[in-house]
């Protein structure tokens, strides 16, 4: 029986991929074999013996230690793309937010007195005071085309939008989905000169974080709109309440509410609500719960941000050996030779890397015997092993 810990609200949908004669699933369980969360920080979470995988239902990681995670041999699973169309309509919406001054009309409607033919004599009268701008022929700029910079791109360009866009490690997938008249700029500041809306769509890491500064809202074109569904740690908050204040901004869309934008009334702060869809949520939880399983039951990976993508059909007669170790010479012949002192036959197996981690599955005829196992574990550069039956 495997143990899977739940943090935050998993969509039952997720969850019912988990059969209960086989997993047990709850948010009590103090030593998980795996967890399940969404935006749960685990930063400060003490990380169980047990634990063998994580689940994040969604996208960003920046909430778990991947590499401490890493270092562990644990890898972490995310669900690229499966929310990206929820946050896709969010950023629409937060365009036209801005573009028609909805949110002040509405409050100024909102705070009307009178009868309706008073009601109706003040629209008339202030009317003007909520002009906008339309969409055709302005330039939407985009910093990271990945799953749901590319939806946003092409949106944009349905509704008439010119699009430039700046990802230097844009894959082929993303590429391909790409409309062919998307413009590819060289730097982040060749997005921001060319831009009247610019919207982030990058992961919030070290080389991300404050990528929003002062010099580079300075260097924008006069009444940008900015809008901000990745992370707010990207953008410098105070450097975008200044250029608010200075004009150079015009206005601040956001998923993260900060003290810093209270009572301001050229930011709009929504409470982390681009992947709040019933579907983006079960999207998520079902591939999230499907990649964890099938580690905990196959060893093979799919998804992981930590570790490369590995399925190996079963083969043999016998276990299955996992072995994530330093991605250093002569591992896999550690392996195969103490297979070998146990006497086993290798009757399959696949090893890859990524980056520092590399990851072994091996299929034997026969029973890995436990002090064999413990001599893996002791081996200098081995992270984790485990024996599948
Ligand atoms: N507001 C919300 O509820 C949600 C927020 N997010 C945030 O959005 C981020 C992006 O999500 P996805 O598009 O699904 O991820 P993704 O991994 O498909 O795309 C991210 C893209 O950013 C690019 N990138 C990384 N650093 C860059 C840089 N310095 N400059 C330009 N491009 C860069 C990558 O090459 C990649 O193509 C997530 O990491 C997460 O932080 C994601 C889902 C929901
Ligand atoms: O997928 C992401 O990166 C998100 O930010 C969504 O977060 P959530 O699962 O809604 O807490």
């Amino acid at each position: 029986m495997y143990k899977i810990r739940t943090f935050n609200n998993i969509s039952a949908k997720g969850l019912d991929r988990l059969p209960r004669d086989r997993f047990e699933v709850s948010s009590e369980i103090a030593a998980p074999d795996a967890v399940l969360l969404r935006s749960e920080k685990l930063h400060e979470w003490p990380i169980p013996d047990s634990l063998k995988a994580v689940g994040r239902a969604g996208a960003g990681v920046n909430n778990v230690p991947v590499d401490a995670m890493s270092a562990r041999g644990i890898p972490v699973f995310n669900a690229p793309g499966a929310n990206a169309n929820a946050v896709k309509e969010l950023v629409i919406a937060g365009i036209f937010l801005a573009a028609r001054n909805i949110c002040e009309a509405w409050a100024f409607s909102e705070a009307l007195t009178g009868d309706d033919a008073s009601l109706n004599q003040q629209a008339e009268a202030e009317k003007k005071r909520f002009t906008g701008f339309e969409l055709p022929g302005r330039t939407l700029g985009i910093i990271g085309l990945g799953a749901i910079g590319v939806n946003v791109a092409n949106a944009a360009c349905a509704l008439g939008m010119r699009v430039i866009g700046y990802d230097p490690k844009i894959t082929v997938r993303s590429a391909w989905q790409l409309e062919a008249g998307v413009r590819r700029a060289h730097s982040v500041d060749e997005v921001f000169a060319a831009a009247d809306v610019l919207t982030l769509h990058i992961p919030e890491t070290d080389d991300t974080r404050g990528l929003v500064n002062a010099g580079r809202l300075a260097a924008a074109k006069e009444g940008l709109v900015l809008l901000n569904f990745a992370r707010a740690g990207i953008v410098d908050q105070a450097a975008v309440v200044q250029s608010l204040e200075n004009g150079r901004l015009a206005r601040y869309i956001c998923d993260f509410p900060a003290e810093i934008f209270k009572n301001n009334s050229k930011v709009i702060c929504l409470p982390h609500i681009g992947a709040s869809t019933n579907e983006a949520q079960e999207n998520c939880a079902i591939m999230a719960a499907e990649q964890v399983k099938d580690y905990l039951e196959t060893g093979n990976i799919i998804n992981a941000v930590n570790f490369p993508e590995l399925i190996l059909p079963r083969n043999g007669s016998g276990d299955r050996l996992t072995v994530a170790n330093a991605n250093v010479p002569n591992m896999l012949g550690q392996i195969s030779t103490s297979l070998a002192e146990a006497n086993l036959n290798i009757a399959d197996m696949f090893n890859k890397s990524l980056g520092d981690l590399a990851y072994s599955v091996v299929d034997v005829d026969g029973h890995v015997p436990s002090d064999i196992v413990a001599k893996l574990k002791s081996t200098e550069g081995v992270l984790a092993v485990r024996v599948i039956e």
